[in-house]
């Protein structure tokens, strides 16, 4: 079994605990008293690289990470720095994260927030929402076609913008046939855990122009996103650097003013 297919076995697991908990029509109420939903993809498509900023405590790969008793008060740092949109972790076994992260999250910050997850089921995308949620990953490699294609359309209907996440060239395909508006390239091998930084230069030139191009994992600092830019990235989201960082809100600003300089306009549609 491949570490995704462990990952997911845990989350459908949990996932079933909450279903068994709360109804869907509980959730929808919950998600109509929600605030509105930000525009995702329009965050992500401003002037300059933007940055997704995430909260994460643990992970497959390294084991804990951070603490992070204050995921709010993180994010809050995030926001000050100039993050575009705040990530949130929500995978608990793996990750350590939380709906309840989500939700302190969006209530402190102004900014568009990512449901990060392992999302197979709609009721998945309705927890999101109801969570406070303006956008939700689906990874490809995750799903058949027709539950990508199904998943894409229910998120934009209740208003979330689906980050599509792919691996390599075929992937791409698929997020694009299944309808994505916003691509993410993980560099993180799912089978081995490894991260090529080198995987968005092969992959992103397969993504057509007009749909967002997001660089995914192994960013250290500002020269990281300067490479992912000058090979055509829109926006980069970074996690591992930032929590095990001793200052986040001025890792965040360099970041920002690294992706701001008017040398990496050219060449990015
Ligand atoms: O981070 C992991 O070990 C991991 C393992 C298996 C599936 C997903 C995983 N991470 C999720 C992410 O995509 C990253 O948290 C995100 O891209 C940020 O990456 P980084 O800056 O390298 O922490």
């Amino acid at each position: 079994m491949s570490v995704l297919d462990e990952i997911i076995e845990g989350v459908r697991a949990d996932l079933a605990e909450r279903q068994a908990r709360v109804s869907l029509d509980e959730l929808k109420e919950r998600a109509a008293k929600a605030p509105q939903a930000k525009d995702g993809a329009a965050a992500l498509r401003g002037e300059g690289v933007q940055v997704i900023c995430e909260v994460k405590r643990s992970s497959p790969s390294k084991g804990a990470l951070a603490a992070i008793a204050d995921p709010a008060g993180l994010a809050a740092d995030y926001e000050a720095g100039g993050a575009a949109v705040i990530s949130v972790l929500t995978e608990q076994r793996r990750f350590g994260g939380s709906l309840a992260d989500l939700e302190a999250v969006r209530a402190r910050v102004d900014i568009p927030v990512l449901r990060k997850d392992f999302i197979v089921t709609a009721y998945q995308l309705w927890e999101a929402r109801a969570y406070g949620a303006d956008l939700a990953l689906l990874i490809v490699a995750a799903l058949d076609q027709p539950a990508l294609v199904s998943l894409i359309e229910r998120a934009e209907s209740i208003g979330l913008t689906p980050l599509v996440e792919v691996h390599d060239e075929e992937e791409v395909a698929r997020a694009v046939d299944a309808g994505a508006r916003v691509i993410g390239v993980n560099a993180r091998n799912l089978k081995t855990l490894k991260v090529d930084r080198s995987t968005f230069e092969r992959v992103a030139p397969e993504i057509p122009a007009g749909i967002v191009k997001v660089a995914e994992s192994g960013i250290r600092g500002p020269h990281d996103l300067i490479a992912y830019a000058n090979a055509g990235a829109d926006a980069v989201l970074v996690g591992e650097s930032l929590v095990t960082g001793r200052d986040p809100k001025a890792a965040v600003a360099d970041l920002v003013a690294a992706g701001a300089h008017p040398a990496l306009r050219h060449g990015r549609d």
